[in-house]
């Protein structure tokens, strides 16, 4: 049989579920997930293998009207994922009322195949369900619209066969062994992320960057195996946030601090020391030589 190969991007609005989903789609744990919108900020490939095929999923940053230069950042990985794509996997959130006219702007005219996945119906009615259905197929057209539960791996079965329909015979784009194009301290400072974004409120986690600043494999004594130790920086924008973000004796940061390297043991699965250190960087996110150097750079 022929090699198929291809990309498939997976978009929509902030916090619909498109990090769940692409998670469940390639079976590791690779984009973070949290309850607040804009979790996502770069393009994250995450790859499936197989003898006879190779698919590029594509976690991408929930579409917005960009109000500063990291959100112009993220909406341009948005836009370089649509250009390579070979399939669209559209993610909407049944109970929310998004405007999506900013998603059907950048898709529609494109004749790229999509496919509509109206996400999180373990919380809809199934009358919520059939309209929606009905609505997506008018507005988009699609090659075919599925009622899912990313959360609760529901109706996700025919996908994969699906998309694999869709894609065009081709070579692997990357090596049979990877299943992501990201390195080992790209997800460990998306952890930390992770972590920021569950314990504090209001602007705090938009207001921050992680920046691993050193990532060393060391011999632990007596033969007990190796151990990574991690020195990571955690950018805020202002003073004020450098307080909050520490907590009163350190509390809050040892916390986020306790929590990231638990998750990180486990991504990696060796014994880790971490370190986190909290930097002030006035307006970080609308300086473009500090965006260029934090990878938003696009
Ligand atoms: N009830 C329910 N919640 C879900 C489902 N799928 C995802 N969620 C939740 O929705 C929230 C957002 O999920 P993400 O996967 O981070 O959403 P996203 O679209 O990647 O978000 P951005 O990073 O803002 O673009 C998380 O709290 C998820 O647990 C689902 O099928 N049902």
């Amino acid at each position: 049989m022929a090699h198929k190969a291809g990309f498939v991007s997976i978009i929509g609005k902030p916090n619909v579920g498109k990090s769940t989903l692409m998670n469940v789609l390639v079976g590791e744990r690779l984009s973070i997930i949290t309850p607040k919108a804009q979790t996502t900020r770069h393009r994250i490939l995450g790859i499936v293998n197989e003898e006879d095929y190779q698919i590029v999923f594509s976690d991408t940053p929930g579409i917005i009207k960009p109000k500063y230069s990291l959100q112009e950042s993220m909406m341009s990985f948005v836009n370089g994922s649509l250009t390579d794509a070979d399939v669209l996997l559209f993610v909407t959130d049944i109970n929310e009322e998004h405007d999506e006219e900013d998603v059907l702007e950048k898709i529609l005219n494109r004749d790229i195949p999509t496919i509509v996945l109206i996400n999180k119906i373990d919380k809809a009615l199934q009358e919520q369900v059939d309209e929606k259905i009905a609505y997506w197929q008018e507005k988009l057209k699609p090659v075919s619209i599925h009622a899912i539960s990313a959360l609760h791996n529901h109706n996700l079965d025919g996908i994969m066969d699906l998309v694999l329909d869709l894609l065009p015979e081709h070579p692997a784009y990357y090596d049979k062994e990877d299943y992501t194009d990201r390195s080992e301290r790209f997800f460990v400072s998306e952890i930390i992320r992770e972590k920021i974004f569950l314990n504090y409120q209001k602007e705090i986690p938009y207001s921050t960057e992680v920046i691993v600043k050193s990532f060393k494999e060391e011999q632990l004594k007596h033969g007990k195996g190796d151990m990574i130790r991690i020195s990571a920086e955690i950018v805020v924008e202002r003073d004020s946030q450098k307080n909050i973000l520490i907590g009163t004796g350190g509390s809050m940061l040892k916390k986020v601090g306790t929590e990231a390297r638990t998750e990180i043991e486990k991504f990696l699965d060796k014994k880790v020391f971490l370190e986190l250190f909290v930097k002030v960087i006035p307006d970080w996110r609308s300086k473009k030589n500090y965006l260029k150097s934090f990878g938003y750079d696009n």
